[in-house]
């Protein structure tokens, strides 16, 4: 294994931000850790990039210690933070010099590197543009940027595609692939759009409340639902007495509601045309659509925890 993290645990005064968790990351992988805002995945990966000491368990890198040898990581590691970390004042080319440098980068190497970098983040053309000028997407590619300057083993990117348009989002997702396709980059990618670990990622965890309440390959995490169906139900106006019946139905295993959209996970030979048509009759609740849809990691989030991932 490259990454081995080992009963990991953070205590902040008052918080259990990060319970006993176990993550196991071979090299070439692309592994997501997805979980709602404030699950814990920002601590657990400070701890894994040494930014941050745990107060139990321990992380292995190559089967050393990170706490008893930080050093051994910090250079085979790139991080990508969530906050934007860049000189704003500054062209691209000038901070990755800046960055190359603080990690002991120089001379012909420094600019092979940069040219190599900018190439990977598609910003070539606009290497001479303060970095003031550029939309959100682009500074999170430099930040990206940032993290590869000195060639590490393993980059760790925690939720790089918040607050950004979807174009540039489609570039960041694509440029994790070809890293690890084409240079065999191992990646832990952290996010709470369920679409992009899915999308990405070999394997996943799951994170809640500060554990890993499941893990596996997409399907694998599917099959938890394989005997299970996930029922969305539209209606012209949600009625309280309506969610309550549904409630009140001990077949149905959560029930979740999102403006006029409830979903409900029901056993496979739930009845469930019949049930729901007499639920909305009894409460005068008119039906615009009632539809069964393939399990998505939503739904198994969901079926783990009764909440929904995004709340
Ligand atoms: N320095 C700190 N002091 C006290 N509590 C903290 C600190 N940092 C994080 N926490 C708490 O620990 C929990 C986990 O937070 P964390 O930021 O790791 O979650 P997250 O899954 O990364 O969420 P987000 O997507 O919002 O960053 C939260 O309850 C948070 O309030």
């Amino acid at each position: 294994m490259l990454l081995d993290v080992v009963n990991l645990s953070k205590r902040f005064k008052h918080v259990q931000a990060v319970k006993e968790v176990n993550m196991h990351i071979q090299q070439g992988e692309i592994i997501g850790l997805l979980g709602p805002n404030g699950a814990g995945k920002s601590t657990t990966i400070s701890m894994i990039s040494t930014l941050l000491k745990p107060t139990g368990g321990d992380v292995y890198f190559n089967g050393k210690s990170i706490i008893k040898d930080p050093k051994s990581i910090r250079r085979k590691l790139g991080v990508v933070p969530q906050e934007i970390a860049l000189y704003l004042d500054l062209t691209a080319e000038e901070n990755l010099q800046f960055f190359g440098k603080i990690n002991g980068i120089k001379g012909k190497k420094l600019k092979s590197r940069i040219e190599e970098v900018l190439e990977w983040i598609g910003l070539a053309e606009r290497r001479k543009d303060v970095v003031k000028k550029f939309s959100g997407g682009m500074k999170r590619r430099l930040n990206i940027g940032v993290a590869l300057l000195h060639e590490p083993e393993i980059i760790i990117m925690d939720e790089p595609t918040v607050g950004i348009d979807p174009q540039s989002r489609n570039y960041i997702l694509e440029t994790v692939r070809r890293l690890n396709q084409q240079k065999g980059m191992t990646v832990l990618y952290t996010s709470h759009y369920m679409e992009e670990v899915e999308y990405l990622c070999d394997r996943i965890y799951i994170m809640d409340q500060g554990e890993v309440i499941a893990s596996g390959t997409n399907e694998e995490l599917k099959d938890i639902l394989s005997s299970e169906q996930t029922i969305t139900i539209q209606v012209e106006r949600l009625h309280k007495s309506f969610i309550d019946a549904l409630i009140a139905d001990s077949a149905l295993k959560k029930v979740d509601n999102r403006d006029k959209t409830v979903t409900v996970i029901a056993p496979k030979k739930y009845p469930f045309f019949k049930k729901i048509t007499g639920y909305a009759e009894q409460t005068e609740t008119s039906l615009v659509s009632v539809e069964v849809k393939a399990p998505t990691l939503e739904d198994v989030f969901l079926h783990l925890t009764g909440r929904a991932l995004r709340d």
